[in-house]
């Protein structure tokens, strides 16, 4: 099985298209205004618009403002909701869109208790734990943390690259993989090659 790949942070429909024309399985939008890679609802919903049937638009959000969630939902026709902060469970099922939690793994995160807490989340994405960042650093943890048997799809993120992700694929075996920073020409801004190069690694990883 070949993991699918979402590809986070795109900022314009053309670099959008392009991704999915090269294979990603899913886009990601980030609403967050500290990002360098944060869109409005307009940028948003013009990136949408360009994609093909069957690649997946997630719109990320870090404890975000309800009404903020909700104004972006009126505007732009989001598959999938990635809540990438504190989040509590009532908070991401108030929106009645499919979701999924992402959570930052140090030593002493309990996943499997982050599973039964988030049981309706259609899957958790892992990503690095950096102090005082959210997300989107470009930094990897000890995949070693990751607990075999979580009964939710596992969305491997955090440090990923054409480099590394085969490996990253053959250790944890995950549903999907996630990345941003790894294809990127410099900060919030992507680069087609490496994400050409991301997917065909992915690819040439298939688990069995
Ligand atoms: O991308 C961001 O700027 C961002 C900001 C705040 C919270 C999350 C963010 N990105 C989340 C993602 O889904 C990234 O793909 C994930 O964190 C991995 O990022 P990277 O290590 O840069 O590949």
């Amino acid at each position: 099985m070949t993991p699918r790949i979402k590809i986070c942070g795109l900022r314009d429909a053309k670099t959008a298209a392009a991704a999915a024309r090269l294979g990603a399985d899913a886009i990601g939008l980030v609403f967050y205004p500290p990002s360098p890679r944060n869109v409005d609802a307009v940028v948003a919903r013009a990136i949408c618009g360009a994609l093909p049937p069957f690649v997946t638009s997630v719109g990320l959000f870090v404890d975000a403002d309800p009404a903020l969630v909700r104004a972006v939902l009126d505007q732009v026709p989001l598959d999938l909701l990635q809540f990438h902060g504190d989040e509590a469970p009532d908070y991401c099922r108030a929106f009645g869109r499919p979701y999924m939690k992402a959570v930052r793994v140090k030593h002493d995160v309990n996943l499997l208790e982050y599973a039964a807490r988030y049981a309706d989340a259609r899957g958790l994405l892992v990503d690095a734990f950096v102090d005082g960042v959210p997300g989107g650093t470009g930094a990897a943890f000890d995949w070693r943390l990751l607990p075999p048997g979580l009964p939710l799809p596992l969305v491997l993120s955090g440090g990923l690259d054409p480099d590394n992700v085969a490996a990253a694929v053959a250790q944890v075996r995950p549903w999907a993989v996630d990345v941003s920073s790894g294809v990127e020409a410099r900060r919030g801004v992507k680069d087609l090659a490496r994400i050409a190069a991301f997917i065909q690694a992915v690819r040439a990883a298939s688990i069995e």
